[in-house]
């Protein structure tokens, strides 16, 4: 099955409104017109309608977090229909940096992706098992429990509104990548076990990695059979590198991908 490309950016806290309007405009003027693949930013939410209002076309935006209710006396958090009545179109799940700084266990994640299907968000649930969980051979059981407990919450038909996200704790913001057959193993793993659910669901479905991908990594990693895409962090924060991994996804699109 083919499925489209997604070069996503996570901007994580960084930029202002100046540096969200020049991305965009690099972005209009650097990308190829009607490209064969998709692109998404995930700017800080003060940042969002900023984006929304200068993106070019095609060009999808979220937040990079959402709250778990559907309003009430909830300081300091964005609902879904907030994000959604903003213009949003996606929204990130259970990063990492969420999960282990802010304490988000799998079951309140689950919430939140329910939340973003409800309001039409697509929703991308970002998953990844730590150095020591790698070393002591726990990768998969650490990488299935987190799309089970989603699964619990929405089922197959459910999930399948949404991406995932492979990202490697180990390999964010280190410079450390996993290799493209380390990032393949784990894809087909999760890919495998999805279609012992639903197989038409398992091969639709879109499944990014994340960790320090760049433009001189982005084509071997991609070019993997269940890699399809990638959210990027640091190489999104300026033009050149996020272009540099878009000319990537183009190239494949336009070949055998
Ligand atoms: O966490 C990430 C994207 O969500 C990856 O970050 P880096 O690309 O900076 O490693």
């Amino acid at each position: 099955m083919n499925r489209k490309l997604l070069v996503a950016g996570n901007w994580k806290m960084h930029g202002s409104l100046a540096f969200a309007r020049d991305m965009m405009a690099g972005l209009k003027s650097g990308l190829p017109n009607d490209p064969g693949f998709d692109v998404a930013v995930f700017p800080v939410y003060i940042h969002l309608y900023e984006v929304i209002n200068n993106k070019p076309e095609g060009i999808y935006c979220g937040a990079q977090n959402l709250s778990e209710y559907d309003d009430g006396a909830v300081t300091g958090e964005v609902s879904a229909a907030m994000l959604q009545d903003l213009g949003c179109d996606m929204v990130l799940v259970g990063h990492s940096e969420r999960r282990t700084m802010h304490n988000e266990q799998s079951a309140e994640v689950a919430k939140k992706f329910a939340q973003a299907i409800k309001h039409n968000l697509t929703p991308v649930l970002c998953v990844g098992e730590s150095l020591v969980q790698r070393q002591s051979e726990q990768t998969f059981a650490v990488v299935w429990q987190q799309i089970q407990a989603v699964i619990d919450e929405v089922g197959m038909a459910g999930l399948a509104s949404g991406v995932i996200a492979y990202e490697p704790v180990w390999a964010i913001g280190t410079g450390e990548t996993a290799s493209a057959a380390q990032a393949q193993e784990v894809h087909q793993f999760i890919r495998s076990q999805l279609a012992s659910n639903d197989d038409t669901i398992a091969r639709r479905i879109r499944i990014l990695y994340g960790g320090s991908c760049k433009g001189s990594n982005a084509h071997e990693l991609f070019s993997m059979p269940d890699v399809d895409g990638g959210l990027i962090g640091g190489a999104s924060l300026t033009v050149r590198d996020f272009l540099a991994i878009c000319e990537q996804a183009d190239k494949l699109s336009q070949g055998d991908k």
